[in-house]
C-alpha cells in the first residue's frame, strides 16, 4: 500500500454516529478529504445480519464514489464477500497469516499491534500497516488497552522504518500533530469526524493540521 493512504484514515459504524445518518457522516467525511476508511460495525447497538451487510455496501459504494479504499474490520467472510480492498484485525481475531493466505496479496491487510514483539509477527504474516494504540483514552472501544502514549510509535518506526504505521484512540485535531511527529504515517479515528457537529468541516481540519506538520518534518 502507499502509506500517504494512511493520513486521515476514517473508521465508522453506525453505533458510532449520534445524531446523523451514519450514510451522511461517511460521504461527509470522503468529501472532507479522508484518505482510508474502516467499516466496524461493533458494539452496542450495532446492525447485524443482512442490516449490516446491505450498510457495508452502501459505504463501499460511497467509497468507491470517492476513490478511497474500503476496509472491513474484524469481518474476512464479509471482506471477501464484498471485494473489499482490505481486512484490517488485531490481536484477538483470526491469525494474520491464515488472514494473508485467505485474502491474497493484493488486498491491504491492517494489523493491531500493542508491542514490538507483536510488531514483528505483523510483518512477518504480510501486513501491509500496523495500528498502534490506544495512544490516548478512547471511549469509542470498550475492551480498548489503558493509553500507552506514543513510546511504540517511535520504537517501531525506528526499529522498521519501511513500515507503514497508524495511530489510534483518542485521536483529535489537538493531539494528530504529535502522533505523527513521533512516526506515524497517519491518524486513525472515530469520534473526531462522526461525532462532530459538521463531519465535513472536522475532516477539513484534520486535513489541514496534518498536512502543516507532513510539511515541517
Ligand atoms: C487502524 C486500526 N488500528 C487498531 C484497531 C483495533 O483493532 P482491534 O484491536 O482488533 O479492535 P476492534 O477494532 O476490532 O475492536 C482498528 N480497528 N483499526
Ligand atoms: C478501534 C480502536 N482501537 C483502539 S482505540 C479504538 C477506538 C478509536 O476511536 P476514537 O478515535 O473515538 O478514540
Ligand atoms: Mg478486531
Amino acid at each position: 500500500m502507499n502509506r500517504e493512504q494512511l493520513q486521515l484514515y476514517f473508521i465508522m459504524g453506525s453505533q458510532n454516529v449520534e445524531e446523523h445518518d451514519p450514510i451522511v457522516v461517511l460521504e461527509e467525511a470522503l468529501r472532507g478529504g479522508i484518505t482510508l476508511f474502516q467499516f466496524r460495525e461493533k458494539g452496542e447497538n450495532a446492525l447485524t445480519g443482512e442490516d449490516k451487510i446491505n450498510f457495508a455496501k452502501a459505504c463501499k459504494a460511497l467509497c468507491k464514489k470517492y476513490n478511497v479504499p474500503f476496509i472491513i474490520n474484524d469481518d474476512v467472510n464479509l471482506a471477501i464477500a464484498l471485494d473489499a480492498d482490505g481486512v484490517h484485525v488485531g490481536q484477538d481475531d483470526a491469525n494474520a497469516i491464515a488472514i494473508r493466505e485467505k485474502i491474497g496479496l493484493d488486498k491491504i491487510l491492517g494489523v493491531s499491534t500493542h508491542s514490538l514483539t507483536e510488531v514483528t509477527a505483523a510483518i512477518n504474516a504480510g501486513a501491509d500497516y500496523v495500528g498502534i494504540g490506544p495512544v490516548y483514552a478512547t471511549t469509542s472501544k470498550s475492551d480498548a488497552n489503558s493509553p500507552a502514549g506514543t513510546i511504540l510509535i517511535e520504537q517501531t518506526a525506528a526499529t522498521y522504518p519501511s513500515l507503514p504505521i497508524v495511530g489510534i484512540g483518542g485521536i483529535t485535531i489537538d493531539n494528530c500533530q504529535t502522533v505523527i511527529r513521533a512516526g506515524a504515517d497517519g491518524v486513525s479515528l472515530i469520534s473526531a469526524i462522526a461525532t462532530h457537529e459538521e463531519p465535513f468541516v472536522a475532516t477539513r481540519q484534520l486535513l489541514h493540521v496534518l498536512q502543516q506538520v507532513a510539511k515541517i518534518s
